[in-house]
């Protein structure tokens, strides 16, 4: 019998893989995210996604903000961390010697042409330091990526390069994945499963009914999604809840699933007048029953 690929994302899907707190850990072992920030205008996405990584369990959260922004953010965070990047030697250097390890970049980051140096350089271990797991790929991260998808699937698929987490929403997975997107023929799963393929990289199709797929041809089914997640900045939310847990030590693919149900268990327990700044402060209670289970 050949080893079944298609899953209900459930607990049971990545219990197995879920962090454990070591008596003696500290907060980067614990796990150290950078979430990259956009600029002066339009900070509060990175924050949201950085809000969500810390409630998720990563022991230390850095807002990498450009110069123009940084004051925004200092008024604004307290237990997560901010540093000022310029460059993408920069924000290497800040994830090399600060064990970071998961980013998440695209939300709110704007149209800034640097994300084509950072997306391969933070792909590639050389320049992310041993420790880097991951990068959740998100919002404008996937859009840049509109015109030359390649440029970026080719990065993920050199020989070691690190996990890539791509988090489109139905309009950004049409805009990276034309083709696929458009084949009538396909259902959502096949869709989903074609385009890990070749990206090279976690896919998490967003949407009621979100799919992630494994460029191995695992495909989990989310289940428990709710139209009350239908509010602005709750993807970003999502990604910075991937990121925590991958930089926990969770395998991309089950810490992308985990995210998803995760995300959704609290905007259930939330209930109506939901906003994606809620997300983060119900994780506490969502960690706990999901302890109990
Ligand atoms: N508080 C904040 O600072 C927030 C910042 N955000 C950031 O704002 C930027 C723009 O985000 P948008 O999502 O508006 O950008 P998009 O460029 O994805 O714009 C939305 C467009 O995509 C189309 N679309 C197709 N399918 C869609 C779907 N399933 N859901 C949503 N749109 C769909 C819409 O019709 C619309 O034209 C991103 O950087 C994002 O991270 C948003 O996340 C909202 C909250
Ligand atoms: N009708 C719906 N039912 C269930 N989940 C939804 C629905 N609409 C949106 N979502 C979820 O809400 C989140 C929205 O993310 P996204 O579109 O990136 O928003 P934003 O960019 O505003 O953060 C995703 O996790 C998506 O699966």
């Amino acid at each position: 019998m050949p080893e079944p690929t298609c899953f209900e994302n459930t607990p049971e899907l990545w219990r197995a893989s879920w962090p454990r707190l070591a008596v003696d850990t500290h907060k980067y072992r614990r796990g150290h995210v950078a979430v990259f920030s956009g600029g002066l205008a339009s900070t509060g996405a990175a924050r949201l996604a950085a809000r969500a990584s810390a409630r998720i369990g990563a022991g230390a959260v850095t807002v990498l903000s450009p110069p123009d922004a940084i004051l925004v953010h200092a008024v604004h965070l307290t237990s997560i961390m901010l540093r000022k990047t310029e460059t993408v030697a920069d924000a290497c250097a800040f994830i090399r010697d600060r064990k970071v390890r998961a980013a998440v970049l695209g939300p709110g980051f704007g149209d800034d042409p640097k994300i084509y140096a950072l997306v391969p350089a933070l792909l590639d271990r050389r320049r992310s330091g041993e420790e880097f797991h991951g990068l959740v790929l998100d919002a404008d991260g996937l859009t840049a990526f509109e015109d030359n998808p390649d440029a970026l699937f080719q990065a993920a698929e050199k020989k070691g390069a690190n996990a890539l987490v791509l988090t489109p929403h139905e309009g950004e997975f049409h805009r990276l994945f034309p083709a696929i997107a458009e084949d009538t023929g396909l259902s959502k799963l096949d869709k989903v499963r074609a385009a890990a393929r070749s990206a090279n990289a976690i896919v998490v199709y967003k949407g009621p009914d979100t799919v992630i797929a494994a460029p191995d041809g695992r495909v989990a089914i989310n289940m428990n999604g709710t139209p009350l997640l239908a509010t602005a900045g709750s993807g970003d939310v999502l990604a910075g809840m991937a990121a925590g847990l991958i930089a926990q030590g969770m395998p991309a693919f089950e810490g992308a699933a985990a995210a998803v149900w995760l995300h959704a268990d609290a905007a259930r327990r939330f209930g109506q007048g939901l906003i994606a700044e809620d997300l983060p402060g119900m994780l506490p209670e969502v960690l706990r029953a999901l302890a109990k289970e």
